[in-house]
C-alpha cells in the first residue's frame, strides 16, 4: 500500500546564529547566510492494508514531515515514496479547510475532492455535522472557529471519507475529554478494518491502543520500526539519556 524508500528531505534553515561582538564589528552584519539540514533521512519501510502504525518522536524530529510526504503536500529530495491508494490526512489542525468558507462548504468541498459523490455527500452529511457537534454554525466562516471546533469537523470530515490511508497528526490531544472519547471509538473502527492509519501522538496509551507497529524517529532518522513498545521503550531510553 505505501513504500517509502530511502527517503530524504532537505530544509532551509534561517537560522540566527549568535556572533560574538567583535565578529560582528569585523563583519557588521548580526545574521548569517542561509543553511540546510535533513528534516528525514534514509527512511525506508513498507505498509500494507489495514495496519495501524504510530509514529514517535520528540518535537521537531520529522513525524509530520513524513506524514506530509504520504500525504503528497510534501515531494522528497531523495529517494521513492509509492502510495498505491487515496489518502485522508489531518496532519494540520485546520484539516485543509478554507478559512474564507463556510463548514458547509469546506465539508461539501472536500468531500468532493476525495470522490465522494453528491448522493454520498448528502447521505453522510448529516452525520458528519452531529459528530463534529457544529450544527449551529455550520455557515459560519471556518476561519472563525476555535481550535476545537476545527478539530471537531476536521476529524468527523477525514474518518468520514472511505480513502483506505488515513493520517492523524495529533489531534486527539486537542479535543475535549468527551469528544476524544468518541474519536477514540472512531478510531476502534477504523482499525477493525482494511485501512490503513498513521497515528502521530505523543500519548503511549493512544499509541499502545491503536497501533501494533511503531516507527520512532529521532533527528530525522528512522530508529525503530517494530513492535510499538520496541519504539515507545526505546524512545524513553533516549529521553531518559537525554535529560
Ligand atoms: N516547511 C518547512 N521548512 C523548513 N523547515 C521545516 C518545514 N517543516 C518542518 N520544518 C522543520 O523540520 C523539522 C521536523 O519538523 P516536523 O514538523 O516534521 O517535526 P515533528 O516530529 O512532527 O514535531 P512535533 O512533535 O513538534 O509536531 C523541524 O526542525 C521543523 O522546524
Amino acid at each position: 500500500m505505501i513504500e517509502v524508500e530511502g527517503v530524504g528531505i532537505e530544509f532551509l534553515r534561517n537560522r540566527r546564529y549568535r556572533l560574538s561582538l567583535r565578529e560582528m564589528l569585523l563583519k557588521g552584519k548580526s545574521t548569517t547566510p542561509k543553511g540546510t539540514f535533513w528534516a528525514l533521512r534514509d527512511i525506508s519501510f513498507k505498509v500494507g492494508a489495514g495496519e495501524a502504525v504510530g509514529l514517535v518522536g520528540a518535537n521537531g524530529q520529522g513525524k509530520s514531515t513524513l506524514l506530509k510526504i504520504i500525504a503528497g503536500v510534501l515531494m522528497p529530495d531523495e529517494g521513492r515514496v509509492q502510495v498505491n491508494a487515496g489518502v485522508a490526512p489531518l496532519i494540520e489542525l485546520t484539516g485543509g479547510f478554507v478559512g474564507d468558507l463556510t463548514a458547509r462548504e469546506n465539508i461539501w468541498l472536500t468531500a468532493g475532492l476525495h470522490g465522494l459523490r453528491k448522493e454520498q455527500i448528502e447521505e453522510r452529511f448529516d452525520d458528519i455535522v452531529s459528530f463534529a457537534e457544529i450544527g449551529d454554525f455550520l455557515d459560519t466562516p471556518f476561519r472563525h472557529f476555535s481550535s476545537g471546533m476545527q478539530v471537531r469537523l476536521g476529524f468527523s470530515v477525514i474518518t468520514t471519507l472511505d480513502e483506505p490511508i488515513i493520517l492523524v497528526d495529533e489531534v486527539l490531544a486537542v479535543g475535549d475529554k468527551r469528544f476524544r472519547a468518541k474519536c477514540y471509538d472512531r478510531i476502534d473502527q477504523i482499525v477493525h478494518t482494511d485501512r490503513t492509519l498513521f497515528l502521530v501522538s505523543h500519548s503511549e496509551n493512544d499509541l499502545k491502543r491503536f497501533c501494533s507497529r511503531g516507527i520512532y524517529l529521532d533527528g530525522g532518522r528512522m530508529k525503530v520500526d517494530g513492535p510499538v513498545e520496541e519504539a515507545i521503550e526505546t524512545y524513553n531510553e533516549d529521553q531518559g539519556r537525554r535529560k
